[in-house]
Order: structure tokens, then sequence, then C-alpha cells
């Protein structure tokens, strides 16, 4: 299996190269150059597999057979709060919810990052070599990439996230890690501009080669590829492949729906993808009326989706525009220069027939969480309520269709917005009990390149010393 660049500027590569590059050269993301699938009797004999099971074996059709997977894979997930791993839950006659949030860091991000931790460590240790991850978050990728990479020899790892825009329990979880290897900046700006940052340090081709950079964010392909298989487990058990599922899923970066529809491209019948956003609604827009413009980030009770520019939107536009690397780059760059992206009518009308887009302001957010506790028992966090809420407005109109929600994060994440909704106050798990008396370390900078790039530089050099 080899990896092309949506931009189409850079030789194909292999699946490690991917691993260790994050974003391609040219500015654009990693994809298969052939997607894999199965038939419908190859996904029937993978029903029933231990979850640590599965994942190894869909990995390996993505070219990385040549990990230990099983290995990886089993200790990746051993140390989850829940022996299924990726619990469904059932809400009503047809909603069901796939708990993601069982790992170490209570969201989704734990089902990636535990594995990628652990296939960098390989990768390094056969290569001899060692590299500096620089990531960006809205609140979860940051802590669930500290935890996977924290104390790991050939790996220093700086983390910028959005100055006052996480929860307090998100921010903490990445703040109080004193892990010599570990660093936090957090950013005068929103989610975005973290994000713009990461890119910009590597598009400096100097800095990224000094650096020897890396990424843990879903612009690294491992991460994609790695949330594909819970969708997968969970469409396997409501009766896949012989039975049509959808799926619903509050998105922010598009990485977790571009995962399901992946999934969907290996040959399982998801008949439909939900994109459930808060009131940062730019896919909604773009779903609803081809209007992908970009406005100013708006704060919310689902915080870690406080997004505009979503990087994985690329990999399906790529796809949409029949793999045309040059449209696609044209497409980013207007995307960039003009806040608006030129998406064409059939482009367009392609990804409707699939996907379908809804926005929740914090108001029906806090009225969802709610209705879930009264009606289903449920305690939901925010980003998981928009999920459900999506789910309920945009489920196929055949009733025999059952909708999965991406459930991603653990309620005890963003206990003020569910203390408000429910009169709860969801307590953490006990081995967080100290969380808010622990001491936290972290830098405050500028929204600025250069500074950015001089902690990053200071932070490795400090470790190699
Ligand atoms: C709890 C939670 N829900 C949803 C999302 C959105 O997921 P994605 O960025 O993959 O669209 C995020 C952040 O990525 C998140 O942390
Ligand atoms: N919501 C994310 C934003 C980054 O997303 P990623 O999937 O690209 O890492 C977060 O919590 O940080």
């Amino acid at each position: 299996m080899r990896y092309v660049s949506t931009r189409g500027q850079v030789p194909a590569r292999d699946f490690d190269s991917v691993l260790l590059a994050g974003l391609a050269e040219d500015g654009g993301l990693f994809v298969p150059e052939a997607w894999p699938s199965l038939s419908t009797a190859e996904w029937r004999a993978l029903r029933g597999l231990p979850y640590p099971a599965l994942a190894a074996r869909l990995l390996g059709l993505f070219g990385a057979g040549h990990l230990p997977l099983d290995r990886i894979c089993a200790e990746a997930y051993a140390g989850f709060g829940h022996p299924a791993t990726v619990p469904l839950v059932q809400l009503d006659t047809r909603v069901f919810a796939l708990e993601l949030f069982h790992g170490p860091t209570l969201a989704f991000k734990d089902m990636a990052l535990q594995l990628l931790g652990r296939m960098f460590d390989h990768v390094l240790a056969a290569r001899g070599e060692r590299v500096t991850i620089v990531g960006a978050t809205s609140g979860d990728t940051g802590s669930a990439a500290i935890e996977a990479c924290r104390d790991r020899a050939a790996i220093d790892i700086v983390i910028l996230h959005p100055r006052g825009r996480t929860s307090e329990v998100q921010r903490r979880q990445m703040t109080t890690v004193m892990a010599p290897n570990v660093a936090n900046i957090a950013v005068e700006g929103d989610f975005d501009a973290c994000q713009d940052l990461v890119k910009a340090m590597f598009n400096d081709a100097p800095f990224r080669q000094e650096m020897r950079l890396s990424a843990v964010n879903s612009i690294n392909w491992a991460r994609i590829a790695a949330q594909i298989p819970y969708y997968a487990a969970a469409a396997l058990a409501l009766g896949a492949p012989d039975r049509e599922v959808a799926v619903s899923v509050p998105t922010g970066n598009f990485g977790n729906v571009l995962a399901a529809w992946a999934a969907r491209r290996m040959g399982l019948p998801i008949s439909r993808l939900i994109v459930g956003s808060n009131r940062n609604d730019i896919l909604t827009r773009f779903l609803a009326a081809n209007d992908m413009s970009m406005r100013a980030v708006e704060p919310s009770l689902s915080p870690s989706m406080d997004i505009q520019v979503s990087s994985n939107f690329e990999r399906l536009l790529f796809e949409m525009l029949g793999r045309d690397a040059a449209a696609t780059r044209e497409a980013m760059q207007r995307f960039r220069a003009e806040g608006r992206m030129p998406v064409p009518d059939a482009a367009w009308r392609e990804a409707t027939s699939l996907f379908r887009g809804f926005a929740l302001d914090d108001e029906g957010t806090l009225a969802e969480i709610g209705r879930l506790h009264r009606e289903a028992g449920y305690l939901a966090d925010p980003h998981t309520a928009v999920g459900t809420a999506a789910a309920r407005a945009l489920a196929p109109e055949d009733p025999a269709i059952p909708v999965i929600v991406a459930a991603t994060a653990h309620p005890a994440k963003f206990p003020d917005a569910v203390e408000r909704a429910t009169g709860l106050r969801p307590p953490l798990p006990a081995r967080m009990a100290d969380l808010y008396e622990r001491q936290e370390r972290y830098g405050v900078l500028p929204n600025d390149l250069a500074a950015i790039e001089a902690a990053v530089r200071a932070h490795a050099l400090r470790n190699a010393a």
C-alpha cells in the first residue's frame, strides 16, 4: 500500500514514512493510492472478533502489516475502562451511542493515539531516529497525544491550545503532565490559529527538517486509519454487512466522520453520514447550499468543535473531485486566500447524496443533554449531544436503519454544561480525582510563528542536552 498527497506534488510513500511525515511536503494530506475493500463474506467473517483483533486486521489492510499489530492493538486497548473497548448503548428504538471515551483521557482521541504512540515507538526504534511532534488542540487531541507520548525516549512533544477556550478539565489534563519530553503552549488565538501555526511549521522546510517534525493531529493519515475500526465494530454488531446502518458524528476537523466514510469506502453498507456542528456551522452551510465560507470561530459549549477550517475536508474534496490533485490544490489555495472554497456543483451534489449537515446552538445542546437524561437515563457530553440531536433530525426515512452516534467524550470532561442541563455533576474517575489540585505547567505565547518555533526549538534542545 502506497500513499499519495491530495496536492499531487510529492512522490508516493509507504505507511511508516506517512506516519512520520504527518503533513505532505506540498501542504497536502496523504491518502491511500487505492482504497482497500472487503467482500461481504470477508466482513461477515470479522463479526464477533474482540476489538483489538478487529483493529489489527483492518490496519493490516493499510500497509501497516509489517508492524506487530496484534501486540500493539492489544496493548493500546488493554487499559480501557470497558471490556468491550467501544460499547454500543441503545438510546431509543434506533439510535445507538458508540462510546469512544473509555480510554485514559476520556475522549475518542485515545482510540487512535494509544495506537500511534506505540507505532511511533516501533518505527523510530527500527530506524534509530527521533522526532519532535507538534500538535494543535481544541481540547482533546492534546491530552490524548500527551498521554500516548509522555516519557517516550525518541519523542519530544509540543501541544498548542487556544488560551482560555478549552474546558478546565481539558486544560488540566494537558498542563499537569510533568514528563520532561512534554511542553504545552497556550496561544493567544482560537483553534484555527493553533492549527495554522502547526501547518506553517510543517511548511517551513528548514525548520521541519531541523526539528524532524511529526504530527499527531488528524492531518496524519495514521490517525484516520486507526479511527476506522470502531465504525466497523459498531456496524457489524448491528447486522452489517447484511443490514444498512447510518452514522452521525459531532464534527470539527472532519477526521472522525472521514473515518466513517472510509469504512463505507471499504465496503460497509453505511447509507448516510450525518455531520453535526455547533454554531461554527461551516460544514452544515456547505452541505445545505454549497457555501463553504469561513467566519470567525465562536466559543460554544462543545469547545472541541469550535473550528472553521476542517483539515480533513481536503481528503473528501480530493475524492469528490475525482482525485484531481491540481484541482484540489487550487480549491484549497483559494479557500485560504479568499475565505471561500469553490466546489464544483457536481462534486457538491455527490457529497450531499451521502452526507447531511445539522447545526445546534448552545441552548439546543443543553436541551438535548436534558432530554437524553430524562428519556433514556443517559448522561451525554455536549459534543455527543450534538451528534444525537443530528441523528434524530436526519435519520434515514427507513426506520429499520439504525443510527450509530459517535459518543466522543465522557460527560465528566464538561461538568459545567452537563450540570446546567441535568442538575447532575458527573465525577471524574478516581484516578483523576485530584486533577484540580495538581500543579500546572505551560507557556503563553502570541499567535506568532517565530515565537512558537523558538519555543519548540528550545524544548527539543533542552531534552537533547
Ligand atoms: C469530544 C469531541 N467531539 C468531536 C470532535 C470533532 O471531531 P473531528 O475533529 O474528528 O471532526 C472533537 C475534536 O476533534 C472532540 O474532541
Ligand atoms: N477537536 C480536536 C481538534 C483537533 O482535531 P484532530 O482530530 O485533527 O486532532 C481536539 O480536541 O483537539
